[in-house]
């Protein structure tokens, strides 16, 4: 595995799944692999799941890990080739990169959409210098259109938590006061697409995903409806990705708290799990007592991040 961005770097579901399995019954079976190799995580965002949980996984690899928050500590990166830096950024990413990739083996990177250009986002400008010029194997840990490493544990808690061979699974857009990426609902809708799941996607007009991502999923704009007989309810807001009219593109078009998450909700599905990714706008996406129930899965989703980690990271390893 050269790079992991999408859900096809995976291969075969099951046999993903069941590596994932194997190593959640004993995390550390390769711990030599990693032995003398060092795995680089760079963060242009804030997070605490990802740099915990993939510094938890390359630790269980046997690998060093070195972790840089490219905006404290670092110099401002110049990402625009061809411009004349006599402003406040000291470096271009042209020479960080390389620069960077003298240091370690592998490269995760954070590097959220910007909502500058819906073209540099969905190109994914950032996430593509480091492929093109790290000469490493590179992994995205949310880049501007997809978090792999998220839908892949998401992937992990629904096949340890389904009661049924193919369950309904709603992916449902839920407010939020500011203006979040849609990399969560591309990647939950990327690999639920691949599963062997009964997939709907539920939000309001406007705010539908890139083509890319929905492909054949159901989009049912009446939210109780889709809601009706489902299994898992997997909750996330995201912001116009600027589908239907590219001039909204990163905008809040709605925030309609009818769509937040309660026990009327759920009281319709088939006594559905509730999951998120976190962090989450309690009372905003969903009401404490929603999250709070028996049937909320978010605290074992988050622990199954050390799980995704681990095996895309063994693979990574394996084919160094
Ligand atoms: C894992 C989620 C990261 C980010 N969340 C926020 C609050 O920026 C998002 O919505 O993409
Ligand atoms: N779900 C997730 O990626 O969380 P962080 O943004 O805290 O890493």
């Amino acid at each position: 595995m050269k790079t992991y961005t999408n859900v096809f770097d995976l291969g075969d579901l099951k046999t993903a799944l069941a590596e994932a399995f194997e190593i959640k019954n004993d995390r550390y079976k390769y711990e030599t692999l990693g032995k003398h190799r060092t795995c680089l995580l760079i963060f242009f965002n804030n997070s605490l799941r990802t740099r915990l949980s993939t510094q938890k996984a390359a630790r269980n690899l046997g690998m060093d890990v070195i972790v840089l928050d490219v905006n404290q500590g670092a110099w401002k990166l110049e990402t625009e080739r061809g411009v004349v830096m006599d402003g406040d950024k000291s470096e271009h990413l042209l020479e960080a990169i390389p620069v960077m990739a003298s240091y370690c083996d592998i490269i995760g990177v954070r590097s959220f959409a910007q909502f500058q250009n819906r073209e540099d986002d969905y190109t994914e400008k950032i996430l593509n210098q480091f492929i093109q010029y790290s000469g490493k194997p590179v992994f995205s840990m949310e880049a501007a259109t997809g978090h792999p490493l998220q839908a892949f544990a998401d992937l992990i808690t629904i096949e340890e938590y389904k009661k049924k061979e193919r369950p309904k699974v709603v992916l449902t857009w839920a407010p939020h006061p500011r203006a979040l990426p849609q990399a969560v609902p591309n990647s939950f809708a990327d690999f639920m697409n691949e599963a062997d799941v009964d997939f709907v996607i539920t939000h309001p007009h406007g705010y539908e995903l890139d083509p890319k991502f929905v492909r054949g999923a159901k989009v049912e704009y009446d939210q109780m409806k889709a809601f009706e007989g489902a299994d898992f309810i997997y909750a996330k807001n995201w912001a116009c990705p600027g589908v239907t009219n590219p001039e909204d593109y990163g905008k809040i078009l709605c925030k309609d708290m009818s769509w937040t998450v309660d026990a009327a909700h759920m009281a319709v599905t088939n006594n559905a799990y509730f999951m998120h990714c976190l962090p989450v706008r309690r009372n905003m996406i969903v009401t404490d007592e929603v999250i709070e129930a028996p049937t909320s899965l978010v605290i074992p989703e988050a622990a199954n991040r050390e799980i995704s980690a681990t095996v895309v990271l063994k693979r990574m390893l394996e084919n160094l």
